[in-house]
């Protein structure tokens, strides 16, 4: 049995709970992680490890079919079966018992059920039973509570029983249409894998496709899902949504109907923090709860926000990293040792400003950090914008037949270091973890010039990006 005083309550055991947890731990802290659902939290169970086993399948088929030789020798189709039974087992049939033995080994404790801060450094946990325990922090209280889907208030929507992201990554039959709503991440990835599983998708796009990335990434991710055969319908409204024996009606702003047997609303999250007790402590529910860098709310001495529902930055590997920084400052302000808080230090999330890698799993991949020519632009930056067509390189026409891409280089031109990069391509996340580096650690073009790119591989864009820049202006 858990006792009910810890140095550290966290509240919400997704990724980012548990490494705050663990961080702390480690500093010498105790810490116990209060959990509604299962230990492991959306990415485990319903986002990132079930999406991305959903989309591997045919993207390894179609690599296969693409490079000569090999494409004779499969000449099968997917194994829909195969590929829902590895998707499962990615997310262990939805059972935690492995993380919460991860738990125990890193000695964290747990606490099931629903927590909400109940005055400072308090929280009240209700288990399924309706038994409640109050939990004491001596130091701090993290929330780390994720983001649910956000439905928007398209009529009809809500009672037609829309699909989440939920139901998309843990569905156990294929339907035989799907009608997606949204053209972000989640719907890019979604129908990919769907149009993959053999499902006739169409997508619905109030404006174009991954906006918040470079241009060039939407249009090529959008030509690809129209060869995979996927219907594209952007800057294209939903009027209203309902359902029927038929399967869901999607009407669209300019009086089309989309007949389909699902429809996936992948327009956006909203977090998890309307029933968590934030007004016990003057903070409004329902918001992303602001923090500073090192992810403590302004004005409190104990509670921090880490991950989604800080909204800083929604993707798992950032709100890792955001946990590592909020483990180990709640241990230095305990233990009363330095606090490294300066740009870049030990116990801040500078990298949330500046590098935030992002790969979407898309026909064909996007992968980018950084800032778009657009967003450094705006910042105000001196750019000069190289741009590689990837197809060029030799390594990518050996990686696969009539091997098509992009890539874009962003350079803040009076330092000559680089602020941001972009790759759309087959197999091109691997390449972006370099354009991190380069970033991070603000490395002169000129020094980039002595990283030399193994040949042939794609990696030689670096080379050719290079090359355009030129050594002189260093
Ligand atoms: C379809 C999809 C695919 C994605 N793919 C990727 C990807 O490939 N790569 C990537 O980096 N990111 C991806 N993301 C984003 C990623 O899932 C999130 O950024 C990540 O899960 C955030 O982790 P978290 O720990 O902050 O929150 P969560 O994973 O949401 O975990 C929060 C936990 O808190 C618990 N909880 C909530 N409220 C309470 C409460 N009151 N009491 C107790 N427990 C509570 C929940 O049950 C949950 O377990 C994807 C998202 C979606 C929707
Ligand atoms: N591979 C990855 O890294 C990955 C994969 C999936 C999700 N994620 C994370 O999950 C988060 C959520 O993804 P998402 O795709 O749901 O959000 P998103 O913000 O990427 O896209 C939301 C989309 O919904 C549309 N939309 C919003 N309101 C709408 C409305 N009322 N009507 C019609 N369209 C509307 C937007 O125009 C946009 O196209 C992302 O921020 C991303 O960080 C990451």
């Amino acid at each position: 049995m858990p006792t009910d005083e810890y140095d550290l309550i966290v509240l919400g055991g997704g990724p980012v709970g548990e490494n705050v947890a663990d961080r702390a731990v480690q500093g010498g802290l105790t810490a116990i992680i209060v959990e509604s659902e299962l230990v492991g939290g959306e990415c485990s169970y319903w986002a990132c490890m079930p999406s991305k086993a959903l989309l591997r399948s045919a993207q390894a088929l179609r690599a296969a079919q693409h490079v000569a030789g090999a494409a004779e020798a499969v000449t099968g189709t997917l194994d829909v079966r195969a590929v829902l039974a590895r998707r499962n087992s990615f997310t262990s049939d939805w059972s935690d018992d492995g993380q919460v033995g991860w738990l125990q080994s890193a000695g964290i404790d747990l606490a099931r059920g629903h927590g909400r801060i109940s005055g400072p450094r308090e929280v009240t946990v209700t288990a399924e039973d309706g038994t409640t325990t109050v939990l004491k922090a001596r130091h701090a209280v993290a929330i780390s509570t994720g983001t649910d889907a956000a439905i928007p208030p398209i009529d009809g929507l809500v009672n037609a029983a829309p699909w989440t992201s939920r139901e998309a990554t843990s569905a156990q039959e294929i339907p035989a249409s799907l009608a997606i709503i949204g053209g972000g991440v989640v719907a890019v990835e979604m129908a990919t894998a769907y149009a993959g599983l053999g499902a006739k998708v169409t997508l619905i796009a109030r404006s174009g496709l991954l906006e918040k990335m470079e241009p060039f990434a939407g249009e090529l991710v959008e030509k690809g899902l129209r060869a995979l055969g996927v219907d594209i319908r952007t800057n294209t409204g939903t009027t209203r949504v309902s359902r029927d024996e038929a399967g869901v009606t999607v009407t669209l702003d300019d009086g089309t109907d989309i007949v389909a047997e699902e429809v996936l609303a992948a327009t956006g999250r909203t977090p998890r923090s309307r029933d968590i007790g934030l007004e016990t402590v003057d903070l409004e529910p329902g918001k992303y709860v602001e923090t500073d860098d090192t992810l403590r709310v302004p004005g409190s001495d104990w509670l921090y926000a880490v991950g989604d529902v800080n909204g800083r930055v929604l993707l798992t590997h950032q709100g890792k990293y955001q946990a590592r920084a909020a483990g180990d400052v709640i241990a230095a302000r305990a233990n009363g040792d330095d606090v490294d808080d300066a740009a870049w230090g030990r116990h801040v999330a500078t990298a949330d400003h500046a590098a935030v890698p992002q790969v979407v799993f898309g026909e064909p991949e996007v992968a980018s950090v950084g800032l778009t020519a657009q967003a450094a632009k705006d910042a105000g930056y001196e750019t000069r914008v190289i741009d590689q067509d990837l197809g060029a390189i030799a390594g990518s026409s050996l990686r696969e037949d009539g091997y098509s891409g992009q890539a874009r280089m962003v350079v803040d031109a009076a330092r000559d270091v680089i602020l941001g990069v972009t790759f759309v391509g087959p197999d091109v996340a691997d390449l972006l973890q370099a354009a991190t580096f380069a970033i991070v650690g603000e490395v002169p073009i000129s020094r980039l010039w002595h990283a030399v790119p193994a040949y042939p591989t794609v990696s030689e864009v670096w080379l050719r990006l290079l090359e355009q820049y030129g050594r002189e202006s260093a």
